[in-house]
């Protein structure tokens, strides 16, 4: 009987022990305090990560192109305390347009001047596109790659010299499931999403020595309004909530996950269900058979848009 009870103890407190981490990493209380430079700050995940990061007491500086939608958010988080168990701050805001080369270097400046380091930079902002090639105009084209692309990576090696200078920093991208595969009609999206992927997969090689992880998230659908805000083949905005996006994960699912992956210092990270996961191994094991996934996919959507 005495033999049993020692295990028991010993279990008990395992498992208490568990609890506590498991606590704690939900809480997130590992950004207390925390420089966290959120992009795309102003709608949809980017709003959903400043809440939870907010929530979880990081310092934050938050990013745009809209002055106004960013100080709602502002307005939001100054008026919320948390839960009264960590120190909360004010967000600041810097207003910028990723897509515009000349505006990301001294937007840099302005995010250090803020507290004059940078500990997580969340690359989040970014555009979708729906069209076919063939209709497509060059202009969009890059259009989609200088914010998707030039925009994020610009910003990332406009602060990495000071993170590597103190040897600390963590740099997030909120990448998608169409960085691993391509589907049709999102030919600029994909494209851009693939390069990120490749250009942080590059950043993470060579600076993790440093005491500097790289994280991709790769979310599957998520609600926001990435759809409405698409652009087209020619350049005008797609409008509409698609079924696909409607439907998508909640947002703030995707937030808790990226303030896990922070926590975790998580090098890959994909967020969607088994469809998706099987798709990606598919493209890489089978490819011939993926390829004909997406041209019939092609095929039935073509068909859509003529009936
Ligand atoms: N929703 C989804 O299904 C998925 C989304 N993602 C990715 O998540 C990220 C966030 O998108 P999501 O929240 O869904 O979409 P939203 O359209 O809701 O948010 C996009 C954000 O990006 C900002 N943004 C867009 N263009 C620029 C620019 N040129 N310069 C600066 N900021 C810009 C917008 O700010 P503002 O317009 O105020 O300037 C806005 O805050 C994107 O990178 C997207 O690719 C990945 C997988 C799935
Ligand atoms: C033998 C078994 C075969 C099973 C594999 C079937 C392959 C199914 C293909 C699944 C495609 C999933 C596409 C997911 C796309 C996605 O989640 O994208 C996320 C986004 O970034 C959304 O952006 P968008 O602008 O496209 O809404």
């Amino acid at each position: 009987m005495g033999g049993a009870v020692l295990p028991l103890v010993i279990g008990s407190v395992g498992v208490l022990l568990l609890f506590q981490i498991l606590l704690h990493l939900r809480r997130g209380a590992s950004v207390q305090g925390v420089v966290v430079v959120i992009t795309g700050a102003s709608s949809g995940i980017g709003r959903e990560c400043a809440r939870v990061f907010h929530a979880a007491g990081a310092r934050l500086v938050l990013c745009g192109r809209d002055t106004a939608r960013l100080q709602e958010v502002v307005q939001e988080l100054s008026g919320n305390s948390g839960d009264g168990q960590r120190q909360t701050f004010a967000p600041s805001t810097v207003v910028f347009d990723l897509a515009k080369a000349d505006s990301v270097g001294k937007a840099a400046e302005e995010i250090l001047k803020c507290y004059g380091h940078v500990d997580v930079l969340i690359n989040n902002a970014g555009i979708s596109y729906r069209g076919n090639i063939l209709d497509t105009h060059m202009s969009v084209q890059r259009d989609v790659m200088e914010t998707n692309y030039f925009g994020p990576i610009s910003l990332t090696q406009a602060l990495l010299p000071s993170m590597v200078q103190r040897r600390s920093g963590h740099i997030v991208v909120i990448s998608s499931i169409q960085g691993k595969i391509s589907i049709p009609y999102r030919s600029a999206y994909a494209a851009s999403k693939h390069a990120i992927q490749a250009y942080f997969d590059c950043l993470r090689a060579e600076i993790g020595h440093l005491g500097i992880p790289v994280t991709v998230v790769s979310p599957g659908y998520v609600r926001t309004n990435l759809s409405v805000n698409a652009v087209t083949g020619d350049g005008s905005t797609y409008g509409v909530m698609d079924k696909t996006t409607a439907s998508g994960w909640d947002p703030r699912d995707v937030a808790h996950a990226v303030l896990k992956a922070v926590h975790l210092k998580s090098k890959d990270v994909v967020l969607a269900g088994p469809l998706p996961t099987v798709a990606i191994y598919l493209r890489t094991l089978w490819p011939a058979l993926f390829f004909k996934l997406m041209a019939s996919r092609a095929r039935k959507e073509e068909k859509r848009k003529d009936e």
